[in-house]
C-alpha cells in the first residue's frame, strides 16, 4: 500500500515513522491532528499493540481521539495528565527558529494547550513545508461564534498597522456553513502571504476581542522531523543545534492504513 503513496504521502509517512522512536514507556504523549499525525497515531497504536508500549495518549482533536481508540492507544484528557512528556504533531509551515503556522485541520486551540504543556513538541513534517518567511500558508484565528463579523474587522484593522503583506480574511466554511471547531468557534483565515514579525504578530492577534486563539505557534516546538519522498528523515533540534540524518524503508508491513476491524 505505501508503494501507491505519492511522494508527498511518503515524506509524511517517514516523518511520523521516525518520530514514534522517541515515545518511550510510561510517557503520557501530545497527539496531533491531521494526516501526518494521523499516520504518527497508527505507527504509535502498531508499538502499542504488537510491542506492548505503554502510554496514555492526549488528543487534540475529537478525529485525533477516536482513531487513537480504534489503534489501541489509552486516551485520556489533559486535566488527567495535567502536564505532557512529548507532544508529536504536523504543521502547515514552519521555519528556521521552528515558528509554525498551524490549524489547517482547525485543531489549533487544543494542539497549542496541548503541546505548551509538554516537555517536549516534536513536529513532523514533509520538506515542502519548511520556509523562509511564514505567511503563504493562510493564518488561522479561532473567533468565538458571537459578532465574528466584528472581531474580523478589528482583525484586518489591526493588520493594517502591522508588517505583514496581503491583508484579506476570510471565514473558514464546511460546504454551504460556517466551519466549527471542537469548542464550538469559528476560524478566520488569513492571506498575508508574508509575516515580517511572527511573534508580534501572535501577541497583537491575541488582544482583539472574541479572538480565542491563533495559528501561530512560537518558541513551542522543539525538533522537527523532516521527512523525503525516498524515505530520507531529518531529525533537527533547535535546542542543541544539532541534525541527525536517516533512511527508513518502506515495506509491506507499514501498511498501516489496512481497516483495524477486518
Ligand atoms: O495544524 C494542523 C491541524 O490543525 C495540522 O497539523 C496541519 O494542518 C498539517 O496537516 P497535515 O499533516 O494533514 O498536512
Amino acid at each position: 500500500m505505501t508503494g501507491e503513496l505519492s511522494p508527498i504521502d511518503k515524506a509524511k509517512f517517514v516523518a511520523a515513522k521516525k518520530s514514534v522512536e522517541f515515545v518511550e514507556d510510561g510517557m503520557r504523549v501530545g497527539l496531533g491532528t491531521g494526516s501526518t499525525a494521523a499516520w504518527m497515531v497508527r505507527c504509535l497504536g502498531e508499538l502499542v499493540r504488537e510491542d506492548g508500549l505503554k502510554i496514555r495518549g492526549v488528543p487534540t482533536s475529537t478525529r485525533t481521539a477516536a482513531l487513537a481508540r480504534e489503534v489501541g492507544i489509552e486516551v485520556i484528557s489533559l486535566d488527567e495528565a495535567r502536564w505532557l512528556d512529548l507532544t508529536i504533531d504536523g504543521a502547515d509551515e514552519f521555519d528556521g527558529e521552528f515558528n509554525l503556522i498551524k490549524g489547517g485541520g482547525g485543531a489549533l486551540l487544543q494542539e497549542k494547550i496541548v503541546a505548551t504543556a509538554s516537555d517536549r513538541m516534536i513536529v513532523i513534517s514533509d520538506v515542502s513545508k519548511e520556509v523562509e518567511n511564514l505567511g503563504a500558508f493562510p493564518l488561522p484565528v479561532e473567533v468565538i461564534p458571537f459578532g465574528w463579523q466584528t472581531s474580523k474587522a478589528l482583525v484586518e484593522e489591526m493588520l493594517d498597522s502591522m508588517d505583514v503583506l496581503g491583508q484579506s480574511s476570510t471565514l473558514r466554511m464546511n460546504g454551504d456553513s460556517p466551519f466549527f471547531t471542537d469548542e464550538g468557534n469559528h476560524i478566520i483565515d488569513l492571506h498575508l502571504t508574508r509575516i515580517g514579525n511572527p511573534r508580534q504578530l501572535a501577541m497583537v492577534l491575541n488582544q482583539i476581542p472574541g479572538v480565542v486563539e491563533n495559528g501561530l505557534f512560537i518558541d513551542i516546538c522543539d525538533t522537527v522531523i523532516v521527512g523525503f519522498g525516498d524515505g530520507r528523515v531529518q531529525v533537527r533540534d533547535i535546542n542543541d543545534d544539532s541534525v541527525e540524518e536517516d533512511k527508513l524503508e518502506f515495506v509491506d508491513s507499514d501498511n498501516l492504513f489496512t481497516d483495524l476491524s477486518e
